[in-house]
């Protein structure tokens, strides 16, 4: 395949997604320009899984210009956001869609798509902040494909406006949920605080409840968060199905949100009311030490089940790990996690003024 081949092919099937899982491993840099509505965009593949759109008539001045990366794939079997960024990018293609801002597509692991597994080696979701070079070093595909994201978000944030960085990971769960959408905001530096509007957006998304994390971590959200200063978000949309399983009306508010997001369309946001969200914090992490891990429920117990203070939650070797509130409610529990990794979150009611 050669540059040319990538031009052609996506000219004639706007099929970026296609591509990519045919070529999981490898396409080659390709830059040209479309014309869909007759005002020019760039795109620009650099690699398998990876095309930004950049228009070149400027639909907006540039305090208003927005610079939105929207990842999914980083777990390869969460497919529903695969979907919606698929969508996305072929009505861009065929013009059904307009395009007002800088906007980045990344389909992190297209291997992991093919495969329908969450990873093929490693989480890649714990590879980010420059995990992914650390002891052992750049040792499989995931840790090469982490680094190289972002080196991907880097040059596409500090080649643009820098006035408003945007970053959604997008992602499903494993297990069902009490609230079926919920975004992580990821730890919040320096003078930097919760943004209103950024639940607004989140609302109109259909997702009312937000997670504050209060600890550094290394997933691709908090990398572009603290790195480059973007309202970037882990953003859960509902549990994990194969292709062909999502219902599309779950998670049309999202796509549509985003759509207006990328056009600059009215975003038909609603004020900001704190009564219309359910947010949480995070209160403990609980990371397995041992082979000997167990969880105390079943694996159909859904995320946000809350327990009474003192209820056993998980075995890690001789270490009992329990609510230490009463309504601590259950996150990601995930007993098959890599040993030294988080394998549960608990998380408490909380209240914040956002500004
Ligand atoms: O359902 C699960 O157990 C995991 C769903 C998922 O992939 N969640 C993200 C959350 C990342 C964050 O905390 O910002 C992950 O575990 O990577
Ligand atoms: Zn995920």
């Amino acid at each position: 395949m050669h540059s040319q081949d990538v031009i052609e092919r996506l000219s004639s099937s706007h099929d970026f997604l296609a591509l990519t899982r045919q070529y999981p491993d490898f396409l080659p840099e390709a830059q040209f320009v479309i014309s869909p509505n007759g005002h020019d965009i760039n795109v620009v593949v650099t690699d398998t899984g990876i095309i930004s759109f950049d228009p070149v008539t400027k639909h907006v001045d540039n305090q208003s210009a927005k610079d939105i990366v929207l990842s999914c794939a980083v777990h390869g079997n969460e497919t529903a956001p695969i979907e919606i960024c698929d969508a996305l990018i072929k009505s861009l293609f065929k013009g059904e869609l307009d395009l007002s801002h800088r906007t980045l597509f990344l389909f992190g692991n297209p291997d992991a798509i093919n495969n329908g597994t969450r990873f093929i080696e490693e989480n890649m979701n714990r590879l980010f902040m420059g995990a992914h070079s650390k002891a052992p070093g750049l040792v499989n595909k995931e840790r090469k494909r982490a680094k190289q994201l972002e080196d991907v978000v880097t040059q596409f944030f500090e080649q643009g406006s820098n006035n408003h960085n945007i970053h959604y990971d997008l992602h499903t769960a494993i297990r069902g949920s009490y609230h079926q959408k919920f975004a992580v905001y990821p730890l919040l530096h320096g003078d930097k605080t919760w943004q209103k509007s950024q639940f607004e957006f989140l609302l109109a998304c259909g997702i009312d409840t937000v997670l504050l994390s209060e600890s550094t971590t290394t997933t691709f959200s908090y990398f572009s968060s603290t790195t480059f200063d973007a309202d970037a978000f882990t953003i859960e949309l509902g549990k994990v199905k194969p292709f062909g399983e999502n219902k599309q009306s779950d998670f049309e508010q999202a796509h549509n949100t985003l759509a207006r997001l990328i056009s600059g369309a009215d975003m038909q946001l609603k004020p900001y009311d704190a009564s219309q969200f359910n947010i949480f914090t995070i209160h403990q992490t609980i990371n397995r030490h041992h082979e000997a891990f167990s969880l105390s429920f079943d694996d159909d117990v859904k995320n946000f089940t809350p327990f009474a203070k003192g209820d056993l939650l998980a075995t890690d070797g001789d270490v009992k790990h329990v609510a230490q509130q009463d309504g601590e409610a259950i996150i990601f529990p995930n007993a098959n996690v890599a040993i030294g990794q988080r394998a549960l979150l608990t998380v408490v009611k909380t209240d914040i003024e956002p500004v």
